[in-house]
């Protein structure tokens, strides 16, 4: 056995072992609580019935007071009893609440409250222009420094690089789910941050490095986010787009299939976010990666859903592509 794996174990056993140690408290906890009520509980019949039974028979008191007696006193023990009990759950549901209540108290980002400019068309021009960034996190990291880059409507741009060097950021950028620490990123000529931020982001389609299935049938799947109603008809011809009909077509219940974890390969994932993304009809799509956990089939039809985005003359759009190769 190697050593990394006897560390493992160790910790497993350790964290066994608090486990242990908090659930066996807890535990004798509860059980001295309940054997306490349980005893007096009992214990007061007995004595209630003893000393009772003596007054009655001395006449001091009336089988009617013994009875009200004994009867009140249970329901004081009884009553003390589930308090104690209800009390524990409520703690626990406060506790628990408190974390849903924080994250419904979360005021949206200030991009999505404020009413920006919204263009008539989007043409889909991207300018990077002395762009520089860094991560909040890492202000002394700089990710991009005066990058410069002009993407044309209906332009097909692959960026290259090595894991790490910035591919998705250049993205993130474009997303707006950071700002740019210098220079800025225009769009049609109109600065990013003075456009509507909800209005720019229906226009973009993105398929990032791990699409997000929802567990709902395979059209609900396809049509999410969509801004507009749609029809079954539109939903298959994103999903032929993408060359994802044919085995939607074979599921056990085709496009009403609910999908769960083991549903779909990674491929076929891939190729239900491409169709999702192409439902929208964006000026601009972006692939980040779309091809890099793919076996060779599904390579093979994603190479050929970007063939046929940048060649199809219906449906031109600007396209990023994140690429590793
Ligand atoms: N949220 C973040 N906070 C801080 N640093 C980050 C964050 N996201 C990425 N980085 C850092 O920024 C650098 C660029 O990351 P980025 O994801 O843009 O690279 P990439 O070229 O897309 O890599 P890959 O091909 O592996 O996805 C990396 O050094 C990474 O550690």
């Amino acid at each position: 056995m190697g050593r990394k794996s006897k560390s493992s174990k160790g910790k497993y056993a350790k964290w066994l072992d608090k486990l242990y140690d908090v659930s066996f408290r807890q535990t004798m906890a509860y059980g001295g609580w309940s054997l306490s009520l349980n005893y007096l509980y009992h214990s007061t019949q007995v004595v209630a019935v003893l000393i009772g039974g003596i007054a009655i028979m001395n006449g001091k008191f009336t089988a009617e007071q013994l009875t009200k007696f004994t009867l009140y006193a249970e329901w004081l023990i009884l009553s003390t009893w589930w308090i104690g009990d209800n009390w524990s759950s409520l703690m626990q549901s406060v506790g628990a609440s408190e974390k849903v209540f924080r994250l419904m108290d979360l005021l949206p980002s200030r991009q999505l409250t404020s009413k920006g400019l919204r263009l008539q068309k989007l043409e889909g021009r991207i300018q990077y222009a002395d762009v520089e960034f860094s991560y909040p996190s890492r202000p002394s990291a700089p990710i991009l420094r005066r990058l410069n880059l002009t993407l044309n409507p209906n332009e097909v741009v692959a960026i290259v690089g090595l894991s790490g060097s910035g591919k998705s950021t250049i993205v993130n950028l474009l997303l707006q789910l950071y700002e740019p620490t210098n220079g800025q990123i225009l769009i049609d000529g109109v600065p990013l941050s003075e456009l509507d931020t909800r209005w720019f982001r229906e226009r973009i389609g993105f398929v990032g490095q791990e699409p997000k299935l929802f567990r709902m049938d395979v059209t609900s799947n396809i049509k999410y986010g969509c801004p507009r109603e749609v029809s079954q008809e539109e939903v298959e011809w994103a999903a032929k787009q993408a060359y994802a009909h044919d085995f939607l077509m074979a599921l056990p219940d085709g496009y009403n299939t609910i999908v769960d974890d083991a549903l779909l390969s990674g491929g076929q994932k891939q190729r239900v976010a491409i169709a999702r993304a192409l439902l929208r009809d964006p000026a601009i799509l972006v692939l980040d990666e779309a091809t890099s956990a793919l076996d060779a089939e599904s390579e093979h039809y994603v190479k050929s859903v970007i063939t046929e985005v940048s060649t199809d003359p219906k449906a031109r759009r600007t396209v990023i592509i994140i690429a590793h190769r």
